[in-house]
């Protein structure tokens, strides 16, 4: 997968080369690159940002620098060309629909994802327009709550997405049995020792019974969901909302 990621501050993604995205970029698994929106500027302050129409307080930023930018990465792309290999465009904003772990499994499977991170008070909303007359284009929220910018979203979804292209997480096991995966919030983990200040593993999981061990994982997810996101079990299939009133 290619990962082209624009921000005016592309040292920002320099961490990416640490961990298991690292050994992924190395494995050439994953291919991400951050490209300076000032880069497209052509003034002697390399100007990305100008007052709003239409009055309000802070800045938005320039439509040209994004519209050279983004015609870089797209190259000949066009929506006539609609397959897996056409890039996907997505700008994070708190105005977005919300990233999911579905969403995550949908587009670890794309080839081409095209970050835009805005600042300020955000893009000129013709950047969008234009865009998505060459190429899918989504507005994607991490979440209930305001940023600075987008390049803290882009790295949690760059994480949640490349972790889970085949050959980048060396046990695809362990990316099953994980919140979220079924619909439902993880259950408990211990590990070594036994005992701890007191606290011991409960004994179902020292007893060698992986039937009792599976029921009682099931059970811990499902009280858990239940307590802490109750709206999960709201969500989609029916049968799951059936599971979690049994
Ligand atoms: O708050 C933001 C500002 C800029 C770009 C993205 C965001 C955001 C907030 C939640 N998800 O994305």
């Amino acid at each position: 997968m290619r990962i082209d990621v624009v921000t005016i501050f592309p040292e920002f993604f320099d961490v990416l080369d640490i961990s298991l995205l690292g050994k992924a970029r190395q494995s050439g698994l994953l291919d991400v690159s951050a490209h300076n929106l000032r880069e497209y500027t052509h003034d002697r302050h390399r100007t990305v940002d100008d007052t709003p129409y239409g009055g309000g307080a802070g800045m938005v930023m320039k439509p040209e620098p994004w519209g050279e930018a983004i015609d870089e990465l797209l190259g000949d792309a066009t929506p006539e060309r609609a397959d897996a290999s056409a890039p996907l465009v997505i700008f994070p904003s708190p105005a977005g629909e919300v990233f999911t772990q579905k969403m995550a499994r949908e587009l670890a499977h794309r080839e081409h994802l095209i970050f835009g991170c805005g600042r300020y008070e955000g893009i000129d909303q013709r950047v969008f327009d234009h865009v998505a007359t060459r190429a899918e284009v989504r507005l994607v929220s991490i979440g209930d709550y305001v940023l600075n910018g987008g390049e803290v979203a882009v790295m949690a979804m760059i994480e949640a997405i490349g972790r889970l292209i085949p050959g980048v997480v060396g046990n695809p096991e362990s990316l099953v049995e994980e919140s979220h995966e079924d619909g439902l919030l993880e259950y408990p983990s211990y590990t070594k020792p036994a005992e701890w200040r007191g606290l011991e593993v409960p004994p179902i999981l020292l007893s060698g019974n992986h039937k009792a061990i599976d029921a009682w994982r099931r059970e811990q997810q499902l009280e858990r969901t239940r307590r802490v996101r109750p709206d999960l079990l709201r969500a989609e299939t029916p049968e799951k909302a059936e599971t979690a009133e049994a």
